[in-house]
């Protein structure tokens, strides 16, 4: 469905993020990236939607192919849902607004000054209601708990109908009762509608319990690609060396602001259009 082939990344100050990367992500496979701080989950899936370009190798996609075309990539960027650590949502507005800026990509851009049509409007209202929220369409996202939130955002990436979510650290600022509810809700929705799942997290336990395959990255390498059950305490010790198995808390403050910077860019756009 999605192949990262040969790739690497080296930023413009001279790290190396990735060194020569080569895996694929199955038609509806949910595929956990572990890894200690700094190993390059996020730099992985940046490049998976294009947001980091590739020093070296390509991402292919089977309905789009190589992204390295401006329309592949903006046509794979409409099918591929993003789902941040600290959420990304406009809090003084509804869950429904929020939702509904799923739908934006697929509009021109003069279309979305006009509100937006009753068809977006009903995909909206179906992903709030599968993620057990309908009851709070109206409600301000401030006004929500952090695992609320963290399902609108959920809802917001099916509201692309996406083929590709990418979840980096979703559950990270989240209890452990809580985060362990929105993955079961996030891989269970996955399954179903056949959407592939690629999602870094921190807590083997978590990757154990809900991956139908784990990869696992130390220094910028794919170290370990393997199912749940058969992840073992060698590739553990591959993947984190000689520390902890459950890693230490974020370290992921520098990416939550060029993260934000991102969608606080796209913000009054996106308010204008809802
Ligand atoms: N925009 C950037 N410019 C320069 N270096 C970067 C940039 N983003 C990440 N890096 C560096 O690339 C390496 C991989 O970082 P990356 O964020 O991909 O790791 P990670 O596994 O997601 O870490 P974490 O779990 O802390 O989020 C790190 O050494 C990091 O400091």
């Amino acid at each position: 469905m999605v192949r990262l082939d040969e790739i690497s990344v080296q930023y413009p100050n001279g790290v190396r993020a990735l060194r020569n990367c080569t895996t694929g992500f199955g038609k509806g496979e949910f595929i956990v990236l572990l890894g200690q701080s700094g190993a390059g989950k996020s730099t992985l899936l940046r490049c998976l939607n294009g947001l980091v370009r590739p020093t070296k190798g390509r991402v292919l996609t089977a309905a789009f192919g190589d992204i390295s075309s401006p329309q592949a990539l903006q046509a794979h960027r409409r099918r591929t849902g993003m789902i941040f650590q600290n959420h990304h949502l406009i809090g003084r507005l509804s869950v429904l607004k929020n939702v509904l800026t799923g739908r934006l990509g697929h509009h021109s851009s003069w279309r979305t000054l006009l509100p937006l049509p009753r068809a977006d409007q009903q995909i909206a209202l179906r992903a709030i209601d599968r993620v057990g929220l309908l009851e709070k369409t109206l409600t301000r996202v401030d006004e929500l708990s952090g695992g609320q939130q963290q399902r609108v955002g959920v809802a917001r990436a099916l509201c692309q109908q996406p083929h590709l979510i990418l979840a980096d650290e979703p559950v990270a600022s989240l209890d452990p009762a809580t985060a362990a509810k929105v993955l079961e809700s996030l891989r269970d929705i996955c399954a179903k509608d056949g959407i592939t799942a690629v999602v870094s997290l921190h807590q083997v336990e978590l990757a154990r319990r809900f991956a139908d395959r784990i990869v696992g990255m130390s220094e910028g390498t794919i170290v370990a690609d393997t199912t749940a059950a058969q992840l073992n305490e060698r590739m553990i010790d591959q993947i984190y060396g000689t520390g902890p198995k459950t890693a230490p808390a974020k370290a992921t403050e520098r990416h939550a602001d060029s993260d934000a910077t991102e969608s606080s860019e796209q913000q009054p756009a996106m308010e204008a259009m809802l």
